[in-house]
């Protein structure tokens, strides 16, 4: 099928790929120069585990390519992909300028019947603004085509996204249109072979689904950090307690990990733009209001433990840091808790080295000329002369350090761990001052 993915970010990119690795003819577009240069000179602007490779396939067998150039593309596909993104408006409500700039794309020159589908995570209703944008395209050139709009929300996670994308859990389709149905249903058959995981339905339901799922997966991770916070108080250990929930079919095991606060460019947004839409319709989500707050405070749950440990005034101290991404596995500091214990330690006078394997690039562009931040390519180059160890992102690589060496290379050997890594009676023995998430301190 001819496919045209308008947008070559992170959705955009797995989304072109994923269906040219199926055979399909695929088309990339954006309008950021810059990222189309790097994708035609056969480099990949973002990290995501086996893109890269996936790309140069495709790109070599004929089936993936990308431009900047509108009519061409808009000219290639039967169906059109928009996976432009959608940011946060000074109020929190999705902005949807960049979706409505694509759908009028669309408009000015398509000639013949296209399928419309939006990717972006976008408010109920945005579908009918989509049709709006391209009906009056159409009828500024008198072209009289019809054309389906398609609400098919992206589920998948940044780090393991081509994985996500090629065995999705469900495909979720919202339209009325039957021959849209028909031709997303043979697009994504590939996709589900085993399993009937392709589920029809309304373009508003579509479009409300993907905000329900991510901000029931916040849910959970607020609850679990508040969980945390009250168990470390109480002397209970919430690994143990995260184990004793999971294991009821009803929980499940998933996204129940506490840690320094939901990033990323996702929940923080779509969770308020949730809100937004509600309270735009009189209606308040009470039960998202705190899901947020509890949020903002887990930011600063291991900077509370650092004030607690040293004192409000950090001037002359220097604490190593490990992982700037909002997660493993990806370079993307959209929202990352370390920009904030960062911020926080250098404003206070304190100094920081940080390491992540792959996000250095990007904390380096988010966070230019800050004065006291310095990086290193390796977990044990930033150690020397530390007074403390901050681990705020679980990357594997962190996870069975040569605690010895850690506690020769730190001046005092001292962590706080803001994702559980570790067991704190095995730091008790190693001789580690140790403060975790939720679970025993090993206090001096
Ligand atoms: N990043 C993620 O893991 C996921 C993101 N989403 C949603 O997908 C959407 C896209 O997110 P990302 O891929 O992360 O964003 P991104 O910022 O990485 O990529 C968006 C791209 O669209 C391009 N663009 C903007 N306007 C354009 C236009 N008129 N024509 C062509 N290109 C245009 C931008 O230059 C940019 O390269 C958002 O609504 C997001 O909420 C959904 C699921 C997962
Ligand atoms: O709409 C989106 O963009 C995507 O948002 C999330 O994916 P992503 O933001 O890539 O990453 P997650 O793995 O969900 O992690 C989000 C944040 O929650 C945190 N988290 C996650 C799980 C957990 O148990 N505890 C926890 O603190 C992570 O550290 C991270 O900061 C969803 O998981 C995807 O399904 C969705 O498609």
């Amino acid at each position: 099928m001819k496919i045209t993915v308008i947008g070559s970010g992170y959705v955009g990119l797995v989304t072109g790929t994923c269906l040219a690795e199926y055979g399909n003819d695929v088309v990339c577009l954006d309008v950021d120069a810059n990222k189309i240069r790097i994708l035609q000179e056969g480099g990949v602007p973002i990290f995501e585990p086996g893109l890269e490779e996936m790309i140069k396939r495709n790109v070599s067998a004929g089936r993936l390519r990308f431009t900047t150039d509108i009519k061409e593309s808009v000219e290639h596909g039967t169906i059109q992909f928009i996976a432009v993104g959608t940011p946060p408006d000074e109020d929190g409500s999705a902005d949807l300028k960049y979706v409505v700039a694509a759908a009028r794309s669309i408009g000015r020159y398509m000639h013949g019947y296209k399928v419309i589908v939006d990717k972006s995570t976008v408010p109920v209703g945005t579908g009918d603004k989509v049709r709006a944008a391209i009906s009056d395209e159409l009828a500024q050139r008198g072209e009289q085509t019809s054309f389906a709009i398609v609400s098919n929300p992206e589920f998948l996670k940044e780090g393991a996204a081509i994985e996500d994308f090629m065995r999705p859990d469900r495909i979720v389709i919202g339209t009325d249109d039957d021959t849209a149905k028909d031709l997303m249903n043979s697009l994504y058959a590939p996709f589900v072979r085993n399993h009937d995981r392709i589920l029809f339905m309304d373009v508003r339901s579509a479009e409300m689904t993907k905000y329900a799922a991510n901000a029931m997966l916040a849910t959970r991770i607020s609850f679990m950090n508040e969980l945390a916070n009250l168990s470390e108080v109480m002397g209970a250990d919430i690994e143990l307690v995260r184990k004793g929930i999971g294991s009821d079919p009803r929980i499940g095991y998933h996204f129940l990990y506490p840690g320094v606060g939901y990033g990323g460019s996702c929940f923080p947004k779509d969770v308020q733009a949730l809100q937004r839409t509600a309270n735009e319709h009189g209606i308040s989500l009470k039960v998202l209001d705190a899901v947020e707050k509890a949020n903002q405070a887990q930011k600063s749950v291991l900077v509370d433990k650092i004030v607690k440990r040293f004192g409000n005034d950090l001037k002359g101290k220097h604490f190593a840091l490990w992982g700037l991404a909002f997660k493993p596995n990806t370079d993307d500091m959209r929202d990352a808790p370390s920009r904030v214990i960062i911020e926080y330690l250098l404003s206070h006078g304190a100094t920081v080295a940080a390491h992540d394997p792959v996000a250095i690039h990007e904390a380096q562009r988010v966070m230019p000329d800050w004065q006291g931040l310095s990086y290193a390519d390796s977990p044990m180059a930033v150690l020397p002369d530390a007074d403390a160890l901050v681990i705020v992102t679980e990357w594997k690589a962190f996870r069975s350090p040569d605690f010895a060496d850690v506690k020769t290379q730190l001046k005092n050997p001292l962590i706080f761990d803001g994702r559980n890594l570790y067991d704190p009676k095995k730091m008790e023995i190693a001789g580690f001052e140790y403060y975790p998430i939720g679970r025993q301190q090993v206090t001096r």
